[in-house]
């Protein structure tokens, strides 16, 4: 058992400690965005912005004005008045903020495993003639359950990488994998346990040289680290809107088709809304000549009003500054943890780069799982993933310097309290 540092104020101490997060929070240039959070009463420490962002203040007015003056004062109108067109122009938005996609390639969806669905199907149409799905054995498990399903429907076959331990999947490993019988490549740009970020860009071109398309999961991703799918010469990608976007639980995931693909390619979910006049009511399914082919019914058009008013933030303090901030909360936590936790045999399943460690950090020991409700009753918040981890995952625009300290020093008194 290893005794708790007394509160002195030598170097190292947790007074020394609180009083640099002090003065990280005063120099921190992104600081005043903090109020533009909803309060949450006894809440201490939010290390889970990689699983469900906090609200914005900005997002409860605009949902209540929205059933005030939209739901109440249009009515049907409102379909008329940008309520149709919202899976595309707030998709376009996104895409311009965080996701280097120019107009005409995003599109709000449903959930981000619908969306994975239809788009890994649209690859697989476009690639008729070629067997196999190249994914990777820890990616998220609702990618690994599609291609496994989707695979077996179309007579295809799943090849799996398996990631080195610390450094994810690889470029070299896609090289290998991915050959003339290979359709589709499907990964996530950040894996959802490590955190580490593997090489978008390289990596699709190297599936590319393949004859191959390429899918990236980008949920960890999107709102906390800048992508460039034009760039970077993506095919199709799929994320969340919920985490690092704080669109609120079960906002509708995007997806996005890289122009060239468009016109070609088609999606399972036929539905009404995705033709080129959906109020023709016309015999047969046209798909629009556009990015709407991607949209199957009626869209969770409510649940898109949070989404935007985390976009107005995030544009407003630009994605290279919450990226910068992002690095240097983890960096925080990752002296907090040299400080506190390894001392405590608590290992480190992150990247320690900077440049390859997306927006959270996960940390290893046989008691995270034990001391996950002692820190929830006390208000301070990481989540905890099978077998051993415990994720911390600051939120660049809401979470403090302060809190990240609260909430290393809350896990290590709850590890010590628990026999470590
Ligand atoms: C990498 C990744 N993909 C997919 C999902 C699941 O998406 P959904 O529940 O929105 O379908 C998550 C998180 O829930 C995730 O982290
Ligand atoms: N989507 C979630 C949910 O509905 C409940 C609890 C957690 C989540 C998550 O987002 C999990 C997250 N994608 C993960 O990386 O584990």
């Amino acid at each position: 058992m290893t005794a708790v540092p007394s509160a002195d104020d030598s170097p190292g101490s947790d007074a020394a400690y609180a009083d640099r997060a002090r003065a990280l929070d005063e120099a921190d240039p992104l600081g005043r965005f903090r109020d533009a959070f909803e309060p949450s009463p006894g809440l201490v420490s939010y290390l889970d912005g990689n699983s469900l962002g906090r609200p914005t203040r900005a997002a409860v007015d605009a949902l209540r004005s929205f059933a005030a003056d939209q739901w109440a004062g249009r009515l049907i109108r409102g379909w008329d008045e940008g309520w149709f067109e919202k899976p595309l122009t707030l998709g376009d938005r996104l895409g311009a903020v965080t996701l280097g996609a120019a107009p005409g390639q995003t599109f709000i969806g449903e959930s981000t495993t619908v969306v994975l669905y239809k788009l890994i199907h649209a690859a697989l149409g476009a690639r008729p003639d070629r067997r196999v799905i190249v994914a990777d054995t820890h990616n998220f498990p609702t990618d690994r359950y599609l291609v496994d399903g989707i695979a077996r429907a179309t007579g295809r076959e799943v090849r799996w990488i398996v990631p080195e331990q610390e450094a994810g999947v690889t470029p070299a490993q896609v090289a290998e994998a991915a050959g003339e019988d290979t359709a589709l490549v499907l990964l996530s740009h950040i894996d959802y346990r490590t955190g580490r970020i593997a090489d978008a860009g390289a990596i699709t071109g190297i599936a590319h040289r393949a004859g191959a398309l390429v899918l990236w999961d980008l949920c960890h991703s999107v709102g906390a680290v800048p992508v460039e799918l034009d760039e970077w010469g993506v095919d199709f990608a799929a994320g969340c809107t919920y985490k690092y976007l704080n669109g609120g639980p079960g906002s509708p995931a995007f997806g996005y088709v890289a122009a060239r693909h468009i016109a070609a390619v088609t999606q399972p979910i036929q539905g009404w809304m995705g033709v080129a006049d959906a109020f023709e009511m016309g015999p047969a399914y046209r798909p629009h000549a556009g990015i709407r082919r991607f949209v199957s019914g009626t869209p969770s058009v409510l649940a898109m009003v949070p989404l935007e008013a985390m976009l107005c933030l995030i544009e407003e303090a630009g994605l290279a500054a919450v990226r910068a901030k992002s690095v240097a909360l983890t960096s925080f936590a990752l002296e907090l943890y040299d400080a506190w936790l390894a001392p405590l045999g608590v290992r480190l399943g992150s990247p320690r780069e900077a440049a390859v460690r997306g927006g959270h950090l996960t940390v290893h020991h046989e008691l995270c799982r034990q001391v996950l409700p002692v820190l929830w009753e006390q208000g301070i918040i990481p989540d905890f993933r099978t077998p051993d981890g415990l994720r911390l995952g600051p939120s660049p625009l809401s979470s403090s310097y302060d809190e990240v300290r609260a909430g290393v020093q809350g896990i290590r008194n709850a590890l010590v309290a628990a026999g470590a």
